[in-house]
């Protein structure tokens, strides 16, 4: 339906998200992305807000030229729920690391027998930068206050379709930690598991399938502190 057609029957309330705040007061959603210029091969011409129930989805619409000259026009949709940043939180003492267990409905639909995963901490940044946001995280889940951390590096998890840039990071942790556990109040419900080093890479592929997990093992094995 136009918007012409729309205002013939129903009075203009305005746009969640758009032109009034959604539910989580946001609005303007539909204006990212319209500025870019960065690539001369793409002109942004449409963005469509299509959902801001808690994350955002859009569909784009822009002029693409392809390698041999010519352009075509393309849409595409983003689920946008900001950036990430996770941290491999590990004992060189003990040989250990810390990691949380917790339910993963995305995960549970999609296959996994019970959608209990295995990560390592992490979480959206929300509204602080990403070393902030990493601090606050391993608090909440793990209990663990971080002193100076390693930026190890900042990865586009899954660039078809999710905007997402995830921020990755390792420390040391110590014996010098509360229970942990996220935020009760935002639904988080997260155990804390101290693995053996070795033990984590040996699961990996087993109940070990959380991708960002599995890299941050991998390079505390192949560069990282476990290697050193
Ligand atoms: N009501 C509601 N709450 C939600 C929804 N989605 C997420 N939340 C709330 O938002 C919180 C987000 O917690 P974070 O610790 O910030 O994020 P996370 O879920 O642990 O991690 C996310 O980011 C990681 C880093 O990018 C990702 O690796 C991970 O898959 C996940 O998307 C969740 O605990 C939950 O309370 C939703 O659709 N509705
Ligand atoms: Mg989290």
């Amino acid at each position: 339906m136009t918007d012409a057609a729309a205002g013939a029957s129903t009075p203009d309330l305005g746009r969640p998200g758009v032109d009034v705040p959604d539910r989580r007061g946001r609005t303007g959603l539909d204006r990212i992305g319209l500025d870019l210029t960065g690539n001369p091969r793409v002109r942004v011409r449409d963005v469509r807000l299509l959902t801001s129930n808690w994350y955002v989805t859009r569909v784009t619409t822009f002029d693409f030229q392809r390698r041999d000259g010519t352009w075509s026009t393309q849409e595409r949709e983003t689920y946008d729920r900001g950036d990430g940043a996770c941290i491999l939180l590990y004992d060189l003492e003990t040989r250990s690391v810390l990691l949380t267990s917790q339910f993963r409905y995305p995960a549970y639909v999609n296959g996994h027998p019970d959608g209990d995963l295995i990560e390592i901490v992490g979480g959206l940044l929300d509204d602080d930068d990403a070393e902030t946001a990493i601090r606050r995280e391993a608090e909440e889940e793990s209990g663990v206050r971080v002193g100076a951390v390693e930026h190890v590096f900042d990865v586009y998890m899954s660039p078809g379709s999710v905007t997402e840039k995830l921020h990755f990071y390792a420390a040391p942790y110590d014996a010098d930690r509360t229970d942990g556990g996220g935020l009760a109040d935002e639904g988080e419900d997260i155990t804390v598991l101290e693995v053996p080093f070795d033990e984590a890479l040996a699961r990996i592929g087993d109940d070990i399938i959380d991708a960002k997990t599995i890299m941050l093992l991998q390079w505390a094995a192949l560069s990282g502190p476990f290697a050193r």
